[in-house]
């Protein structure tokens, strides 16, 4: 029997939708998106890439109709195990109310449940971006009340750790890694024999800024910029998630225009990538100690990836730790496609959110 299923993955800056026969992918689109739809709340952003989705399937010539299952990327829920999860009513409920955090890729379990409601099809999320494996050290904060999350590109960050541990013949389970996620938001985490044991969380103003993301700020002063501008919640949490990074620095997220400025002898956009560069390289000391050392194989990884500026920059802080290989872009279709695969044809069980 031949499943077809629709892969979609909505990230910070794209939209990424593919077709997969079984675990074969027969057509995949990336839509990078400028930046004044990005910058609109969730809501309002859903109608463009559901519009998006729906006309790759006409190009591709593809009855929805013919859908068996959607696979989508998972949003921030509750804390979870990795696996494939159906899309209950609760999950779509967190997802679309933001219950757990706002993030693009929220809106792929929603888009996803819209589609079955449509269509009739299955629809499930493969290890979304909660995914929580740390280990109980680093999850205290300083203050009270406060704790650390795993939040992070869970998903691309283990199909890139299995990939590169099949290319030298080991499980994923054999290897400790640190892998670097640069896309719209940059996560950096520590994978020790299969788990993610730290991370930062890349939707908390923590570890690098990123092209959409501050990362961390001094404390006292973001207090201050809060009280001073009179913002609320919401505000500040698209300042920290939305808003900052190059965004805030150089008013796009379009790293290849600010490379290509860069290059061109753009001084201040050149710092502004040397500032980053300096940043991703103090989180993955910060993974190495974690790991005491141990580390097999820096990994990186996201759009950002494919910037050889960027990665002659990075390089030389960090090759001292292990060696280093370069996964430029995702590899999350084919792992979305694979969960859902798996769960269809019964070699896993597809979990239930509670
Ligand atoms: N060829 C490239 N060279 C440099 N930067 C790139 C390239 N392709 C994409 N990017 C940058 O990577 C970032 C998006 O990465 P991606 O992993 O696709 O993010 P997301 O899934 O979070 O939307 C954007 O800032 C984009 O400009
Ligand atoms: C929420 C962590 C994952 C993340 O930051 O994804 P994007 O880079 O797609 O925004």
């Amino acid at each position: 029997m031949t499943y077809t299923i629709l892969v979609v993955n909505l990230g910070g800056t794209s939209t990424k939708v593919a077709l997969y026969e079984n675990d074969e992918s027969i057509a995949v689109e990336t839509l990078r998106h400028p930046t004044e739809i990005i910058m609109q709340p969730f809501h309002e952003q859903i109608e463009f890439r559901f519009k998006a989705i729906m006309s790759f399937l006409e190009q591709c010539d593809v009855d929805p109709q013919d859908i068996d299952i959607v696979s989508a990327r998972g949003g921030v829920l509750k804390p979870i195990q990795g696996g494939t999860y159906d899309i209950s009513r609760e999950m779509v409920e967190d997802l679309r109310e933001n219950r757990h955090g706002q993030h693009a890729s929220n809106m792929s379990g929603v888009i996803a449940d819209r589609f079955r409601a449509r269509y009739g099809c299955q629809a499930v999320i493969t290890d979304p971006v909660v995914v929580d494996e740390l280990i109980d050290e680093v999850r205290p904060t300083g203050l009270r009340g406060i704790e650390r999350r795993s939040v992070f590109h869970a998903l691309n960050q283990k199909a890139v750790a299995r990939k590169y541990a099949e290319s030298i013949n080991k499980s994923y389970s054999d290897i400790n890694a640190i892998v670097c996620h640069m896309g719209g938001g940059i996560t950096v985490g520590a994978h020790r024999h299969g788990k993610v044991i730290d991370v930062n969380d890349g939707l908390s103003g923590e570890g690098p800024m990123s092209p959409t993301r501050t990362g961390s700020l001094p404390n006292d002063r973001l207090a201050r910029y809060i009280l001073e501008n009179d913002m609320d919640y919401d505000s500040v949490y698209d300042v920290l998630t939305k808003e900052g990074g190059f965004i805030s620095l150089a008013g796009t997220q379009d790293a290849i225009e600010l490379e290509e400025r860069a290059l061109a002898g753009d001084g201040a956009i050149e710092a502004i990538f040397r500032a980053l560069a300096a940043q991703v390289a103090k989180e993955i000391g910060s993974r190495a100690a974690i790991l005491k050392g141990d580390v097999d194989q820096i990994i990186f990884t996201g759009g950002l990836a494919y910037s050889q500026y960027l990665m002659d920059l990075i390089i030389p802080y960090i090759s001292f730790i292990a060696p280093v290989a370069v996964y430029a872009g995702e590899a999350e279709m084919q792992a979305l496609a694979e969960g859902a695969y798996r769960v269809l044809t019964g070699q896993e069980e597809m979990k239930t959110y509670v």
